[in-house]
């Protein structure tokens, strides 16, 4: 029994609404049928893994042009299983690739830990190491039946300390004198001398000024410029680690010279940008973004380049232009990184979680997905567990109910990767299910973002469809979408109740993977929505993922529609 409310629209349907034409939405439906007690719990079904029905094709052979089948990552049919629906995972999880996680088996335990995207950084490693990973996670998804997607993470113009000729780290200690320098790197570097991958360093510094290591970890003072030598006296002693990153403060403010104009995507980046692109990753993350400008011109780049692959462009916010600049930057981005490593080296730190409170508020208002990253679980890159401290930053994160929650160190070469990926997983689950459960989240007054009315229409629909979800407590929203942009509307709503993604293309429910509450699936379809529905629910009964008589809500972008129903 389905009761439903369509919106046709053709190009000549304008003059039938005027703006409000979904005037402050009643279901006019009677609820006495709908109603039903919320157990979804799937735990108790029948697991049909273990008894496969005909329509089912496993993941491990599929082909196109099969119109029968489904793909939904194994992981998140587990965790549905698990956890029963309503309960499942909304919060996104990424995973740093590295020397500690790159073997097959390793990544291999992060997707089955719940990584959903993995990212590579090109300030690390050759582009052969990371071809080679990329192939690993792909295998991995063709063999195991995962969609984890790939992002791959641009060096930019950073200025950084060279590798420290193979070792692993060394050892600052107090009133000691280093030389940096940007003479071409003599190997073996003499004692206590880094190299400084920018040219204009020697200029730029004044004697006087103070240089932070990794935005502080180790700090020095300027003593005196001999050529392309800095001799530096260490005041805060720490470790210095390879490639780490170095800026420059004059009076308490962060100096900006030269350094100010090097390009943010520098000529080693567009190379790994063309490499990138030819392996076809999911998104490319841009390092240091400082105007709308780059974006733009790297997306008009990548569609000359790859026409039928969608790569999707992630700005990260972590420079003082781009917070100047943040909300052009975020209209022009597919997605944005609050990459509060380098922005806490160069904003004050005590500004960076007010900072992180608008950047993910925007993004939502802005419909992009947002990623919070960076010194989440820093402490476990060593020990085991992570610091109450630790817990209640994740915990903020996922309260401000970020699109996804980002380690670095702590799974690229810490020793405890699988454990610091399970603490992301157990505290996303228990804070989102907390806030459900005490309806603490404040409601956020969504502002009107469709440029066409054709979007006005789907924004509507999804902000309906949502409230209506919330009121009726339905068990999920169903969203079958050929772009993902109806799927993101809906969960730019954060629902109390998971969103179940179908969509035709595997490129598209890899990048769908990156936003919060959705559950992708891809799965032909047609514009008949009666039969799309019936097949999916056949599909979905079958592998034992919903149950006769769950309550859903069903749109689509093919037919602008909203459909409640209790699976048949
Ligand atoms: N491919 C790699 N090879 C070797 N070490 C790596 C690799 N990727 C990451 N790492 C290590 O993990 C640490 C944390 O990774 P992360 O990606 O956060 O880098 P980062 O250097 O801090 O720079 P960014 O600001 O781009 O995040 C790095 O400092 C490096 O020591
Ligand atoms: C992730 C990153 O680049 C940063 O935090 O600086
Ligand atoms: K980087
Ligand atoms: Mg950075």
């Amino acid at each position: 029994m389905s009761q439903s409310l369509n919106f046709t629209t053709s190009p000549i349907s304008k003059p039938f609404y005027s703006k409000p034409y979904f005037p402050s939405f009643t279901p006019q439906f009677s609820l006495k049928f709908l109603r039903k007690p919320i157990t979804a719990s799937l735990s108790d079904l029948n697991n049909s893994s273990s008894a496969p029905s005909p329509v089912l094709i496993s993941q491990f052979n599929w082909s196109a042009s099969d119109s029968t089948s489904i793909e939904v990552d194994a992981v998140t049919e587990a965790e549905l299983k698990e956890n029963g629906f309503r309960s499942t995972r909304r919060t996104k999880l990424i995973c740093t690739v590295g020397p500690a996680t790159c073997g097959f088996q390793q990544l291999e335990a992060l997707a089955v830990g719940g990584m959903n995207v993995a990212r590579i950084n090109m300030c690390h490693g050759t582009r052969e190491w990371h071809k080679m990973v990329i192939e690993r996670v792909r295998r991995l998804n063709e063999e195991k039946g995962f969609a984890v997607a790939v992002m791959m993470d641009t060096e930019g113009s950073e200025i950084h300390m060279g590798d420290l000729g193979g070792a692993q780290s060394a050892k600052a200690e107090d009133g000691e004198i280093w030389t940096f320098t940007v003479r071409t790197p003599d190997s073996p570097l003499p004692e206590r001398t880094i190299n400084v991958n920018y040219d204009g360093f020697a200029e730029d510094v004044k004697v006087g000024d103070e240089l932070l290591v990794d935005g502080g970890m180790v700090r020095f003072e300027v003593i005196e410029k001999i050529g392309p030598d800095v001799k530096c006296k260490c005041t805060d002693p720490g470790l210095l680690l390879p490639r780490a990153n170095l800026t420059f403060w004059r009076d308490g403010s962060l100096v900006r010279e030269r350094n100010a104009m090097l390009p943010t995507i520098s000529s080693k980046d567009w190379l790994d940008i063309d490499f990138g692109i030819a392996e076809g990753v999911d998104f490319i993350a841009i390092s240091f973004v400082k105007s709308a400008e780059v974006i733009n011109h790297l997306k008009s780049y990548i569609k000359a380049r790859s026409r039928d692959s969608d790569v999707s462009v992630i700005a990260k916010i972590e420079s003082i232009d781009s917070l100047a600049n943040l909300e052009e930057i975020i209209q022009a981005s597919d997605g944005i990184m609050v990459a509060r490593g380098d922005l806490g080296a160069q904003i004050p730190l005590e500004q960076v979680p007010s900072a992180q409170q608008e950047i993910v508020q925007l993004c939502r208002q802005l419909n992009k997905p947002v990623i919070v990253a960076s010194q989440l679980l820093e402490s476990m890159i060593e020990y085991p567990t992570p610091t109450r401290a630790e817990v209640a930053d994740v915990s903020e994160a996922v309260r401000q109910r970020a699109d996804a929650l980002m380690l670095s160190g702590e799974s690229a070469m810490g020793q405890f990767p699988d454990k610091a990926l399970s603490v992301l997983r157990s505290v996303s689950l228990r804070i989102e299910r907390w806030w459900r459960e005490e309806k603490r989240h404040e409601s956020m007054e969504l502002q009107d973002i469709a440029s066409s009315f054709s979007d006005s229409i789907s924004e509507e629909i999804c902000n309906s469809a949502a409230k209506m979800a919330n009121n009726l407590e339905v068990d999920a929203l169903f969203v079958y979408t050929k772009t993902g942009h109806m799927a993101s509307l809906l969960s730019r709503c954060r629902p109390d109740c998971p969103i179940f993604a179908f969509t035709t293309t595997t490129s598209v429910r890899r990048c769908l993977n990156l936003q919060w509450g959705l559950i992708p699936f891809r799965l032909s379809f047609s514009d008949d929505m009666e039969s799309n529905l019936n097949r999916t629910f056949a599909l979905l009964k079958a592998r034992g993922m919903i149950k006769s008589g769950d309550l859903v809500i069903a749109v689509s972008d093919m037919l602008q529609s909203i459909q409640v129903m209790n699976v048949p």
